[in-house]
């Protein structure tokens, strides 16, 4: 039997519409959430995601600014910005778009951003908080994920769940989080012996590889759900996610579409954790 789709556009739709009403009550209290978002250089996909997240914080009330600076600022003054926006009253919430150039130091930067506006998730503390279970802010996809299950009625508790792919933005945090939801996680990475028959044990598979279109059918236990993350550009205008597709759906239970899945709840969720910002 043929997937269902786990609509990640209608669900993102959703929660900006409460994230919407949330601003509006937030505003009647005289405070308006406001969001900086930061892009150094000129890395193309990046400019389509850094449009995107300033659109979405235009359509639910959200304060927003962008700074575009360009691919030769130096690290010190990346972090000036970085000092300013932490000790600037209207501004909640601190995105600094991934990837940065080369010369600048990813750590250090991310290390800068104070936790209150940490909208990311990507601060030590608070990935430290996420692991103990203490209060912090999830990180955008991997938090994106788990509303896409919850809204769809899929509970991980007792399931067991493979996240392909250990980086510190999505697989670590998509790990803990379907472990704090009573899931039995395993993570695979480039190392793992025999991806295949890990992927197979999986009732929910989560692809955040960023190798176009390398999970098939055959790795797919009949009746799982998949969350393909990865967003690979094939071609000119073509986008692939980490998941062959058509082989995928014939197998599982319900699969996300790449686009419209995990992509626009990411975004949808960051509107989310700049209200929280905005409301603490
Ligand atoms: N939809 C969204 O909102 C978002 C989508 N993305 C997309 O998700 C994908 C992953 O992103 P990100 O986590 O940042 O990527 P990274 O490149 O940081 O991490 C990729 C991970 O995949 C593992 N890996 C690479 N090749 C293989 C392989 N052949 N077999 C098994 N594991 C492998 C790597 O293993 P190792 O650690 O051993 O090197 C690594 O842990 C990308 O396509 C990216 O564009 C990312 C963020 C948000
Ligand atoms: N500090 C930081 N935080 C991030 O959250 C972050 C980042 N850096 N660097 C890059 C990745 C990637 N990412 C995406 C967001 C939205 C879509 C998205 O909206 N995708 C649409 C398609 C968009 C298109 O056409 O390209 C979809 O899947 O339907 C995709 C990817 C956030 N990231």
């Amino acid at each position: 039997m043929p997937a269902q789709i786990l609509d990640g556009k209608q669900i993102a739709a959703e929660v900006r519409e409460e994230v919407k009403q949330e601003v509006a009550r937030l505003k009647e209290q005289g405070i308006t959430p406001g969001l900086a978002v930061v892009l150094v250089g000129d890395d193309p996909a990046s400019q389509v995601y850094v449009r995107n997240k300033h659109r979405a914080c235009e359509e639910v009330g959200i304060y927003s600014v962008v700074h575009r600076l360009p691919a030769e600022t130096t690290q010190a003054q990346l972090l000036d910005l970085i000092k300013q926006l932490n000790n600037d009253p209207q501004i909640h919430g601190i995105l600094v778009q991934l990837p940065l150039p080369g010369h600048i130091d990813e750590k250090t930067v991310i290390d800068t951003i104070t936790l209150e506006k940490d909208v990311d998730g990507f601060s030590p503390a608070n990935v430290g908080n996420l692991v103990i279970g203490d209060k912090c802010f999830y990180p955008c996809t991997p938090h994106g994920c788990m509303v896409l299950m919850d809204k769809t009625g899929i509970d991980p508790k007792g399931k067991k769940a493979v996240v392909v792919g250990r980086s510190n933005i999505v697989g670590k945090p998509m790990a803990m989080m379907l472990l704090a939801r009573h899931a039995t996680v395993t993570i695979c990475h480039s190392r793992t012996k025999n991806l295949a028959e890990e992927c197979r044990q999986a009732d929910i598979l989560v692809a955040a590889v960023g190798k176009p279109e390398m999970i098939t059918g055959d790795m797919i236990k009949e009746g799982a759900v998949v969350i393909d993350v990865g967003i690979n550009r094939v071609g000119e205008k073509k986008l692939v996610g980490d998941v062959h597709f058509e082989s995928a759906a014939q197998k599982a239970s319900w699969i996300t579409p790449v686009p419209g899945g995990v992509g626009p709840m990411t975004i949808a969720m960051l509107l989310k954790n700049t209200v929280e910002a905005a409301r603490r």
